[in-house]
């Protein structure tokens, strides 16, 4: 079932298309990465899913009754509050009964990991504190929708990795949408993958779906020159895409696996340096798709 539905969602301001066109889903309990470049329209997409920024057109469609919970890009905190206080704050902004609020606010401080820090004031709170902190804001209503804008980026790496801990113990409970452009990160929590590029969702799916479309293992050759390397290009008898020095061959289901490659060389008088196995990351689908035309 699903908690969300974009349809043909656009936000223009004046003659740029910041979003243009996008249409995704958010199944219930799942967790998704809306990934993209500086620009690409995550904020936007995001905001505007958050109620607070209006669409030009298209559709969200919300499931009845559903409460979302919202960690900005830049949180605005209030220094001279204590943890304790400013999420108290959030939670009657969000609608917790207010004889109630205290109590779930110390709650979700406990679950972000800030129990001890709850009494101090978020002046003198470090960069990781203060995003535990913005999450606890999100979360103190315990909404069915989770929002997060690159809720890790600014961290360092132990920073980040407490957070995606937390993240990953909603997992399954809280339906999560979040915008990182950390790939290794993402490539832990997450059902489904969102591309966006220039406005456009340019790729989208599970990372296995994505991944079986664009990792595509590969085997490079690589020669001691180029008469070697094009000759094998023109000889042998699988598709090679050549490169310098080198011939790579996509390694699917009809191509060579390695043994083939192998038993094709140790006949031929071709001067090779190293045979190698190669599977792209994340990060190079990434890359890929967000170099594309
Ligand atoms: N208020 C605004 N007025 C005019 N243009 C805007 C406004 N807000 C965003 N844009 C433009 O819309 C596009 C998308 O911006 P957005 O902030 O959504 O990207 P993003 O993917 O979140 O980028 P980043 O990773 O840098 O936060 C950008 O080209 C940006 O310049």
């Amino acid at each position: 079932m699903n908690v969300l539905e974009v349809r043909a969602l656009s936000k223009r301001y004046g003659e740029e298309h910041a979003v243009d066109g996008v249409d995704f889903e958010l199944a219930e309990g799942s967790a998704t990465a809306l990934i993209g470049p500086n620009g690409a329209g995550k904020t936007t997409i995001l905001s505007m899913l958050a109620g607070l920024l209006e669409a030009s057109s298209g559709n969200i469609q919300r499931r009845k009754g559903l409460s979302i919970g919202f960690l900005p890009q830049y949180p605005k905190f209030f220094p001279w509050l204590t943890a304790l206080e400013f999420t108290e704050m959030a939670a009657k902004l969000s609608g917790v009964d207010p004889k109630k609020a205290r109590q779930q606010a110390q709650k979700t401080l406990e679950f972000v990991g800030l129990r001890e820090a709850a009494g101090k004031k978020v002046g003198g709170f470090s960069g990781g504190m203060k995003q535990r902190l913005g999450l606890a804001q999100a979360m103190v209503h315990q909404p069915d929708l989770l929002l997060l804008d690159e809720p890790i980026s600014s961290l360092d790496p132990s920073g980040r990795r407490e957070v995606m801990e937390l993240l990953k113990s909603l997992q399954g409970q809280t339906t999560i949408l979040y915008s990182t452009h950390i790939l290794n990160d993402a490539e832990e929590m997450t059902d489904q993958l969102l591309f966006l590029r220039k406005g456009n969702l340019v790729e989208q799916g599970s990372l296995a779906q994505v991944r079986s479309r664009y990792a595509q293992p590969q085997i490079r050759i690589r020669f001691e020159n180029n008469d070697a390397a094009e000759r094998f290009a023109h000889e042998a008898p699988w598709p090679a895409a050549l490169e310098a020095r080198a011939v790579v061959l996509p390694a699917t289901a009809q191509g060579p696996v390695m043994q083939d490659v192998f038993r094709y060389l140790t006949v031929s008088d071709l001067s090779v340096l190293g045979v190698e196995q190669e599977t792209a990351s994340l990060e190079d689908i990434f890359l890929k798709v967000v170099a594309g035309p």
